[in-house]
């Protein structure tokens, strides 16, 4: 699925009312399984732009749409995700689009294994265990599906989030930071298990991170300073 974003503009209300531009994008374009790297220094919009495209913040104005689907199944034609009620956006993100966060927003009363097959539960999809555990033996925790993620290392539970992100084979894959909290040999696992993971199911992944180190790895790298004219301001 791709991507396209145009003339998107969001502001915040400061803590004295004024208004704090944060994103001012003229244009920003991914392709059908494109896999990206965002980079950009602290405060400078990143996470605002992931939720933006997720649709779990409405730009004040622009639009953002997504592209066909690559697999035919629920074709999404031309969706501004922008022009849709929360309901509809809500309905969007679980069928088409995967989330990974810094830390990994796992349930803790849960185990590996149930926290993946809710990340399908959101879907038009029925749950799908065998699925389920396939990827979590592709991430390397075949044999800790049964485990809460207090019992699991910082760096488990970060494969199971990518594990539960990829749930619903997604048509794009939103990361931000998915390696902040890991060593560097534990960050490079996760990042190779996240693109070939995006790869399987052929979705498009943009990844933010300001480490150069997993940076480097990406086929394509964009500066969101480049992007955006509000960090001009
Ligand atoms: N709800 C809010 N209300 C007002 N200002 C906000 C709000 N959320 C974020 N901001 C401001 O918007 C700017 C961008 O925040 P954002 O979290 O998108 O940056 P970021 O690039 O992801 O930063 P970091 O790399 O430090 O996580 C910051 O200057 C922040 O103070």
């Amino acid at each position: 699925m791709a991507l396209r974003l145009e003339l998107l503009k969001k502001q915040y209300v400061g803590p004295d009312g004024s208004a704090v531009p944060v994103i001012d994008v003229p244009e920003f374009s991914l392709g059908d399984s494109e896999q990206v790297a965002l980079v950009g220094g602290s405060g400078t919009g990143k996470t605002t732009l992931l939720h933006l495209i997720a649709g779990i913040l409405t730009p004040d104005s622009g639009r953002i749409i997504f592209s066909g689907t690559g697999d035919g199944e629920a074709n999404v034609g031309e969706s501004d995700i922008a022009a849709l009620s929360e309901g509809q956006r809500d309905v969007f993100r679980g069928r088409n689009l995967g989330y990974i966060f810094q830390s990994h927003h796992l349930l803790p009363g849960f185990t590996a294994l149930e926290n993946v097959l809710l990340g399908m539960s959101f879907t038009h999809r029925a749950a799908d265990p065998a699925w389920a555990k396939s990827l979590l033996k592709e991430v390397g925790l075949g044999e800790r599906l049964h485990y809460k993620p207090a019992k699991l290392s910082v760096g488990q539970q970060q494969r199971v989030a990518v594990a539960r992100a990829l749930a619903n084979r997604p048509k794009l894959v939103l990361a931000d930071e998915p390696t902040g909290a890991l060593d560097p040999k534990t960050a490079q696992q996760v990042l190779a298990l996240v693109r070939k993971l995006c790869d399987e199911v052929k979705a498009s992944l943009l990844l933010v991170s300001h480490d150069p180190a997993i940076v480097e790895q990406l086929p394509r790298r964009v500066s969101l300073a480049e992007l955006n004219r509000a960090s001009m301001v």
